[in-house]
Order: structure tokens, then sequence, then C-alpha cells
């Protein structure tokens, strides 16, 4: 049985300026134990998606069932299974840490919750923050209580949804540690984030949405090995020549280019020395996966993956 298995989920919303429609048909499995990866632009869906499978939207057709449960059907059987780190921080300034985590589990009705409390608290560098109140937290240890309320009654399949937007390096390498040992204990993750180095990094598998529609859904590995294999760094002063554009990653004065081969690379510098410009730092690295991300939302390829 699948974690989760969207199945042809539509959704419509109802705008000032007419329907607008979010989600066109997604349909895919994420497996039991399995780290995948929801990747897409601003306005893509996957927010969208997410709330639909948490329950808070309703989608217009289709369903979502999370291991077997159907979200709308069955709402309450397919929450127990969830544990959801929303993007927004949302939190109740009243209550200290551990308070707001003991409410959490009762919502669950899991009851004497403490020493799993205590195990959280500490995996996310909590522990000193227990009896804190909410609103005394900055912005990034309040996150951490967000994943921590999310995980506060086990639930076997963990939906993230950008949860390292804003966080600084030292809070993403103790989340990403935990939720990797979870992951490794056999809980299934969802991941959505604009890092698509931590994505390459951690998911094993990669869905690509584009103004709703999956466009890629392949495993990480094979998604890199379709690109293009090298990419020619260097920096610019200048215009950037006009055989590079469209082609071209450019940010500030630094200039990427695919390459498949040695030949594309010496013909790439051949167009840089005829524009009589002048480059520094030059360098081929290997395609990673926001090469790959860029090709397929600038490409349009259309490959829609059953
Ligand atoms: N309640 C709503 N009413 C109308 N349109 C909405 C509503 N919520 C979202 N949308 C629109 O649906 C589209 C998808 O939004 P969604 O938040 O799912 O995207 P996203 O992929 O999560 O984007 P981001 O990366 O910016 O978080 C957007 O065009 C958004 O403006």
């Amino acid at each position: 049985m699948a974690a989760i298995s969207f199945q042809s989920v539509s959704k419509t919303y109802a705008s000032p300026r007419g329907p607008f429609q979010a989600l066109d048909a997604v349909s895919f499995d994420i497996a039991e134990g399995e780290f995948f990866g929801l990747l897409g632009p601003n306005g893509a869906g996957k927010t969208t998606l997410i709330s639909v499978l948490a329950g808070l939207v309703r989608a217009t057709s289709g369903r979502v069932l999370v291991r077997g449960h159907d979200v709308q059907a069955q709402y309450a059987a397919a929450r127990r299974q969830l544990g959801v780190v929303p993007q927004e921080l949302v939190f109740d300034p009243f209550f200290t840490v551990r308070e707001a985590l003991r409410i959490q589990s009762g919502y669950f009705g899991v009851k004497n919750n403490d020493a799993w409390i205590d195990e959280l608290l500490h995996n996310l560098g909590l522990a000193d923050k227990a009896s804190s109140n909410m609103r005394q937290l900055s912005g990034g240890m309040k996150r951490r209580v967000l994943v921590a309320q999310a995980l506060v009654h086990r639930p076997p399949v963990i939906v993230l949804d950008e949860p390292t937007a804003g966080v600084d390096v030292e809070l993403r390498q103790t989340l990403w540690q935990f939720i990797a040992k979870l992951n490794r204990e056999g809980h299934a993750v969802l991941l959505t984030t604009h890092y698509l180095e931590e994505a390459e990094a951690l998911c094993s598998r990669i869905a690509m949405l584009k103004a709703g529609r999956v466009v890629a859904l392949e495993r990480t590995s094979d998604l890199l090995k379709a690109a293009s294999s090298n990419v020619l760094r260097f920096k610019i002063d200048g215009q950037l020549p006009r055989e590079f554009e469209g082609k071209a990653r450019v940010t500030g004065r630094i200039v990427q280019l695919p390459a498949h081969d040695a030949h594309e690379i010496e013909q790439h510098l051949a167009v840089i020395r005829h524009a009589g410009l002048r480059v520094e730092d030059v360098e081929i690295r290997k395609a990673d996966l926001e090469d790959v991300f860029l090709d397929v939302m600038t490409a349009g390829r259309a490959e829609v993956a059953a």
C-alpha cells in the first residue's frame, strides 16, 4: 500500500477574475519509507496539493489516500497517519513549548507522551527552550516547534512544506539529520523546497510541478543522468553574447552554460573570444538538480509520467 496516493487530483479556485485551475489531474504514488521531493516554481500548486492531502482544501475532483485512507471520506484516520509541517508560522503565543506539544498530543488522543516529547525537543535542539513561552522564541526556534508539533503522534508519513525557508545553516543541519533518521526508521517523507541542493541530497525520487501539472517524475539519479553532463561557468565583464541568450543561467556577472562535451565547451569559449569579452574564474562542473529544474521549466518538456 502506498504511503500517499494522489489520484487525478484537480483543484479550481474561484477568484475575482474567474475560475483558476491550480491543479490539473495530478497523479502519483509515494511508497512507504520513501523520501520524495515535490518541486516547482512559485504558484505551481505545491501548497495546494499539500493542503488537499492534509484535508484543508477540498479537491474539485480526484482523490487522495494516505495509507489507504481517503482524506475526505476518512479524514480522522487519514490525518492520524500524517505529520504536516506547514509553511507559515502559526502558533499560540500563550503556551510554553512543552505545553504546546502536550496540547497537540491531546488533540491526537496520545496520553503520557512526555518521553517522546523530550526526545523531539532533544533532537530538534529545543531542550533548553521547553519552558519558554512561544512568543519569546525567534522565528527559527518557532519553526523547530512546528516540526516537533507535527511529529508528536509519531506519524508514519511526514510532510514538510518548505521547512527551511529563512532558516539558518545550523537548524537546517539539525532538521535534516533528524528527518533522515526518521526516514531510515521507515517514515515516508514528502518535502517541498526551493533549495534544490537539499532535494538533490535527500530525495530518492522527485516530481516537478508546473502550472498545476506534473511535468517530471523520476528517480533523482535518473533526472541527473538525463541532464546535459557538464556546465561551463565563468564570470563576464560586459554584454552576454546573443548566442547564449535563452541558454545561459545568469546571476549578476556569473554565467553558466550547459555543455554536453568538450566540443561544445570549445564552441562556447570560441563565442566568448570572438566577442572580445574578458572572462574570469572559468570552471567546468557536473550538472546538478538546479540545471535539470531550469531545463524542465523553461523547455516546457511536457513529459507527464504516469
Ligand atoms: N485560496 C485561493 N484562491 C485563489 N487562488 C489561489 C488560492 N490559493 C492559491 N491560489 C493560486 O493557486 C496557484 C497555486 O498556489 P500554491 O500556493 O499552491 O503554489 P506553490 O507551488 O505552493 O507556490 P510557492 O512556491 O510560492 O509556495 C497560485 O497561482 C495561487 O495564486
